[in-house]
């Protein structure tokens, strides 16, 4: 059995006081978790802020990139071990977390190691009113001690995509991972003490958000910046500790996402496409899609053929050879999906596929199972359509129009992300133009370059990550105004 420490100035903590950590595939006890306390907390905090002025803030930025470039060799060097916890903890398929979380949590060390290696500032000479020069050139200051609240659906990936950059900068973090999925952000610690990053540069705090470990970092004062992935309204309790000393923040909130197919979309990969983004993940992708628009003449063709998609995935065990879908994170996430899903039948939709739970052999019964599902006939008025559900569902919609579809698909109060099925290029410019969207794929979906901006519009978020973005919420520009 494992035991899930804080990982406070390099050093393993046990607290009094612990926590299941369940695998949603049976439901079977992984470990106790240590719940930080507000003292622990408050460690972590005050380790981060020493820290700051530690060897830490003695390394030269080439220093820096190298030892990131050593945690992300960590990582790769331990792989199994990530991939083993990150397994346990979500119920992921093996395919989904070796191709795409384990690879990404070293790649989010390298991709920002390289940038801050490389990235410009600005300078601008300027006229002074002697007759003289003077010039101006930016400065990039860490921001200080970075908070890091993270959710449980890419466990590893959404923490380094936070805490790359935030090295990367020169700041100090504590990672506040979520509740059910605390293993890899603690063997990260691990990593961290074997390439000798120094003690209390990252943190590791468990717990819950409300009157736990999340509250108490995010009010902790001491804290320069808050950087959060998860539910908006877990953002606006966020925004409201980071009010209390005006600390900036850095959102990536909730979606509904539309998926919008054109008639004259290559059919099967439009298919292959949107099976993707309602179903990958079981669903819990804030990217993913769960409005679908289709055109009108290929409606019936294409409800038809992402049912046959729908149902061909193949549920089982994470390390089962062809299994390619998980259950949910939690059995509260299942209770809360399952109460969409009845809902969806008491507002009158059409089941075309799923709707319910599906019959796992054995132990696996007692897991986190839900069926892929796919609806129709419902009202843009619907919850089913207006409200994040975040499991493997999608509602599918059929429009005539360009204008119409992009009327439906801006009608929510979120703005994450789009895809955009068709051929005609025109038509692919207008809608990444019209869609209300921090991120609009065109015949793609999730398909990341690092270097790109990322966050959400409207209710999705606050600011934008991702390349020299990052920099943006990661650093603090000072100009030097030198009179020559
Ligand atoms: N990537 C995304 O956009 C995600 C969206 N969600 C959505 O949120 C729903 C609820 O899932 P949860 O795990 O409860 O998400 P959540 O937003 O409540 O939790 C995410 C993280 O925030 C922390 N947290 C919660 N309340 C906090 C507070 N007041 N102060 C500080 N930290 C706090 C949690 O402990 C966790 O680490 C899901 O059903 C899904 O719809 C959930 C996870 C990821
Ligand atoms: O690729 C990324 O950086 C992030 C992908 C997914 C999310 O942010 C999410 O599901 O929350």
């Amino acid at each position: 059995m494992n035991e899930f420490k804080n990982f406070i100035n390099g050093q393993w903590v046990a607290t009094g006081k612990t926590f299941e950590n369940r695998n949603p595939v049976d439901n079977s006890l992984i470990g106790p978790v240590h719940e930080a306390g507000r003292g622990e907390v408050d460690a972590a905090v005050q380790a981060a802020k020493a820290a700051l002025k530690g060897p830490w803030a003695g390394l030269k930025v080439d220093q820096r990139v190298d030892l990131l470039h050593a945690v992300a060799d960590g990582i790769n060097n331990r792989f199994d071990d990530f991939l083993a916890a990150e397994i346990a903890d979500t119920g992921k398929p093996h395919v989904l977390a070796s191709h795409v979380d384990i690879p990404r949590g070293a790649a989010n060390f390298k991709v920002f190691a390289d940038l801050i290696r490389n990235v410009p500032n600005e300078t601008f000479g300027m006229n002074t009113p002697d007759n003289g020069h003077a010039l101006n050139y930016a400065v990039r200051a860490p921001r200080g001690v970075i908070g890091v609240v993270c959710p449980w659906n890419l466990p590893l990936l959404l923490m380094t995509w936070k805490v790359g950059p935030a090295l990367a900068c020169g700041n100090t973090v504590v990672v506040k991972p979520s509740e059910d999925t605390p293993a890899t952000a603690t063997l990260l610690g691990e990593v961290m003490n074997q390439v000798g990053v120094p003690a209390g540069v990252y943190n590791v705090v468990h717990g819950f958000g409300p009157d736990s470990a999340g509250q108490f970092l995010t009010e902790h004062p001491l804290v320069d910046g808050i950087t959060f992935t998860g539910e908006t309204s877990t953002g606006e309790a966020i925004m409201r500790a980071a009010a209390k000393g005006v600390r900036p923040v850095s959102f990536e909130l909730g979606g509904k996402n539309a998926g919008i197919v054109f008639a004259d979309a290559d059919f099967d990969k439009a298919v292959a496409g949107i099976a993707r983004a309602a179903f990958e993940n079981t669903g819990q992708v804030c990217l993913g899609t769960e409005r679908v628009y289709v055109q009108r003449p290929i409606f019936e063709r294409f409800v038809a053929a992402l049912k046959q998609r729908a149902e061909s995935f193949k549920m089982g065990q994470p390390l089962e050879p062809g299994v390619n879908f998980g259950p949910l994170i939690s059995m509260t996430h299942k209770k809360k999906v399952l109460s969409y899903y009845e809902k969806a039948k008491a507002e009158g939709a059409v089941t075309v596929t799923g709707g319910g739970v599906p019959a796992m052999p054995g132990a696996l019964s007692a897991g986190a199972w839900v069926q892929p599902t796919i609806w129709t006939g419902l009202p843009e008025s619907s919850a089913i359509i207006r409200e994040e559900i975040f499991g493997p569902c999608c509602h599918i919609t059929p429009f005539d129009t360009e204008e119409e579809v992009i009327r439906l698909a801006n009608a929510t109060p979120y703005g994450l992300a789009s895809s955009v099925w068709t051929q005609d290029l025109s038509v692919a410019h207008r809608m990444g133009a019209a869609l209300e969207v921090g991120i609009c794929w065109i015949n793609s979906w999730f398909l990341r370059d690092l270097r790109t901006s990322f966050g959400g519009a409207k209710q999705s978020g606050i600011g934008r990550e991702g390349g020299v973005h990052s920099l943006e919420f990661y650093t603090e520009l000072r100009n030097v105004c030198v009179k020559l």
